[in-house]
């Protein structure tokens, strides 16, 4: 799918993965919507990009929040053509440890926001790109974006939850690849490794350092418009659908 002049919404947009995709493709020349529940991030990113990019505040766990940012992306770009999904959080909680018990309240968040957040934007947006009329000798309607983590594959300790919710946007990138093909809308999901972005700035400086070194090569943390211009080939690339694809630099993460 072409970029110039099409609608693109950015959830998790005003930060790290997803800001980046929100810069270049506005460059590109698509109409960007930033969904992001960080209202100061997110409008210092619409203004600093000018009036091709919005910003709208939303919880993607939330059905009416997430209706009406599409309604407003919808008033914005005309037509909504392509999803990418970075809203997401991170934890890091034992099951068994000196603090006690894993909290069900911690492990449900972490599933209701990388998980289910994500679910609640695709079965959305997807009702919106059937609208489209079909591009191109393909007849293409969309393309939605997820995205995973090598922790899907190679959880560290204290990682269930998280692995459990990316673990869950891979399982579910193929049926949705499966059920939207007829209507020439393209699921494909990525896998980072190690990103240099704000959230992996939470974890202690020793754990990034060596998170960083256990990359065989590039040896350091992958930067967020690598991962962008990644994103990017896979809207411009059709024959990519229904996968999952790792950017992690040849990493398998340690057991911690
Ligand atoms: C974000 C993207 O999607 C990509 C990624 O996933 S990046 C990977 C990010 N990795 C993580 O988030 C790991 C999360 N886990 C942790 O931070 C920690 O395991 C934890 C905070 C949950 C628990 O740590 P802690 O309370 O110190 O565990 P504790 O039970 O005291 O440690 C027991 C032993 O296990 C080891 N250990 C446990 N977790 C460890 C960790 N993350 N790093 C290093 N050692 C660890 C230690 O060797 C420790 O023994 P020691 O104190 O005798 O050296
Ligand atoms: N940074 C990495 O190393 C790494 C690696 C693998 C996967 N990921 C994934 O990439 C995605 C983006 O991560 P990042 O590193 O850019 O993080 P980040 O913290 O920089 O950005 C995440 C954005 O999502 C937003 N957000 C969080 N919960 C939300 C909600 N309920 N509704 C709307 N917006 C919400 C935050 O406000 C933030 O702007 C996440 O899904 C993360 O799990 C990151």
């Amino acid at each position: 799918m072409h970029i110039a002049n099409k609608g693109v919404i950015v959830t998790g947009g005003a930060s790290g993965l997803g800001a980046a995709c929100v810069r270049l493709l506005t460059e590109a020349g698509a109409r960007t919507t930033i969904i992001d529940f960080n209202t100061e991030t997110g409008t210092a990113l619409a203004n600093e990009l000018g009036e091709a990019c919005i910003f709208v505040k939303t919880d993607v766990t939330k059905e009416e929040e997430v209706q009406a940012a599409l309604q407003a992306a919808h008033a914005h770009s005309g037509e909504i053509n392509i999803l990418i999904n970075c809203a997401g959080i991170g934890v890091a909680e034992k099951i068994l440890s000196k603090r006690g018990i894993h909290t069900l309240a911690s492990f449900s968040k972490v599933i209701s926001v990388n998980l289910i957040g994500t679910f609640n934007v695709i079965r959305l947006a997807s009702a919106l790109m059937a609208e489209n009329q079909p591009e191109g000798e393909d007849g293409e309607r969309g393309v939605i974006i997820n995205t995973a983590s090598v922790a899907a594959f190679d959880g560290q300790i204290g990682q269930a939850a998280y692995s459990a919710s990316k673990g869950g946007i891979v399982g579910m990138t193929l049926p949705i690849a499966r059920e939207l093909a007829s209507l020439g809308i393209r699921v494909v999901t990525i896998a980072p490794g190690i990103f240099d972005t704000p959230l992996m700035a939470g974890l202690p400086e020793a754990a990034r350092v060596s998170l960083g070194q256990q990359v065989p090569f590039p040896s350091r943390l992958g930067r967020p418009d690598e991962y962008a211009s990644l994103a990017k080939h896979i809207i411009e690339n059709t024959m990519l659908n229904g996968e999952t694809i790792r950017l992690d630099g040849a990493i398998r993460m340690s057991s911690h």
